[in-house]
């Protein structure tokens, strides 16, 4: 568990990050998003130290992270960030191996976890171990990162903007990937994203920062339907209130007994995925893979909880 308590960052007199608590449950991932500026890479910071609080504490696992050396501390903490920051002239392996060998594991050991990771990230070993980093795509750099980032099995991940260069079939991918080694794994992950929408599909709970102050915390259906100010309501963006709300639903859980004609909706798919299909196929209800169906009228009412609470 991570406890946030007060923290505070002045720059030229100026509090960067202002007074923020918040707790992160072990096991949970948290998303911090805001304007550009809002303070949140150095709240993240932080919390390994790679920034000192001017005041305030963070405490992982009831141990406050002033005391332990940053070096130490760093080894213990997983830090993923945009454009990857992968050592230039070290192999694919050798950067997945870093904090492994700073830890002093066994060779055997560090070489099966680079292996494990790098195929867990869908990058062949034989094909990718030993290659340099300009010799990847971007994306398999930013996927590289991550993989240095898990490699010690961390507690605790933190990320910033990870997946901020991939293209979006990569980048759903690579979140999907992310989602199921984190739950796998039991890691606590915060992760500072603009994007809403991973956010959304991300967060167990999202913090909302704004000048530095943190403005709501909260699950990501709250933060949705119950805004705490105007600043999170835009930052949501009113038009894709209804999309973000149904991409919270796996469509399984919206299936009920029926007949539908088609296609069946593939397991794993959100309710967005389903609205998406009924639009493009022009049905109004959909076979669920693994059974049932689920209809237009069900994921409208979804989509708008105060509509439906007012009937
Ligand atoms: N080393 C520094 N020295 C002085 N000011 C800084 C420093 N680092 C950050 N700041 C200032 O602190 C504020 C918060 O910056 P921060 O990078 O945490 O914001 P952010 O929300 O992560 O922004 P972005 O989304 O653009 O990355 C900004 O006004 C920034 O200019």
């Amino acid at each position: 568990m991570i406890q946030i308590q007060n923290l505070t960052r002045i720059y030229d007199g100026r509090a960067a990050v202002d007074d923020v608590s918040l707790t992160v449950e072990a096991g949970q991932i948290a998303a911090l998003v805001g304007t550009s500026g809002s303070g949140k890479t150095t709240l993240l910071r932080m919390i390994n130290r790679l920034v000192e609080p001017s005041s305030g504490q963070v405490l992982i696992d009831g141990q406050d992270t002033r005391q332990v050396a940053p070096h130490l501390l760093r080894r213990r903490i997983g830090y993923a960030i945009q454009g990857h920051g992968l050592f230039p002239h070290r192999t694919v392996g050798q950067n997945i191996a870093t904090v492994p060998r700073l830890l002093g594991w066994n060779q055997a050991a560090i070489r099966d976890r680079v292996d494990e990771l790098l195929s867990l990230f869908q990058m062949e070993p034989d094909q990718f171990r030993d290659r340099m980093p300009h010799e990847l795509s971007g994306g398999q750099q930013q996927r590289v990162g991550v993989a240095r980032a898990l490699a010690a099995k961390p507690d605790l991940l933190l990320m910033d903007e990870p997946f901020g260069a991939l293209d979006p079939v990569i980048r759903a991918k690579a979140q999907a990937d992310l989602r199921d080694i984190q739950r796998r794994l039991g890691t606590t992950l915060i992760l500072v994203t603009h994007d809403m929408e991973e956010a959304v599909t991300l967060g167990d709970r999202i913090a909302v920062m704004d000048k530095g102050r943190l403005v709501q915390y909260a699950p990501p259906s709250e933060i949705l339907t119950a805004p705490a100010t105007p600043f999170v309501r835009d930052l949501i963006g009113l038009d894709q209130r209804p999309f973000h709300l149904l991409s919270l639903t796996p469509a399984h859980a919206l299936a009920r007994d029926g007949q539908a004609e088609g296609p069946a909706l593939p397991r794993g798919a959100t309710l967005r995925d389903a609205l998406a299909e009924c639009l493009w196929s022009g049905r109004d209800a959909l076979p669920v893979e693994g059974g049932g169906v689920i209809t237009l009228a069900a994921l409208r009412a979804q989509a708008a909880p105060q509509a439906r609470a007012a009937e």
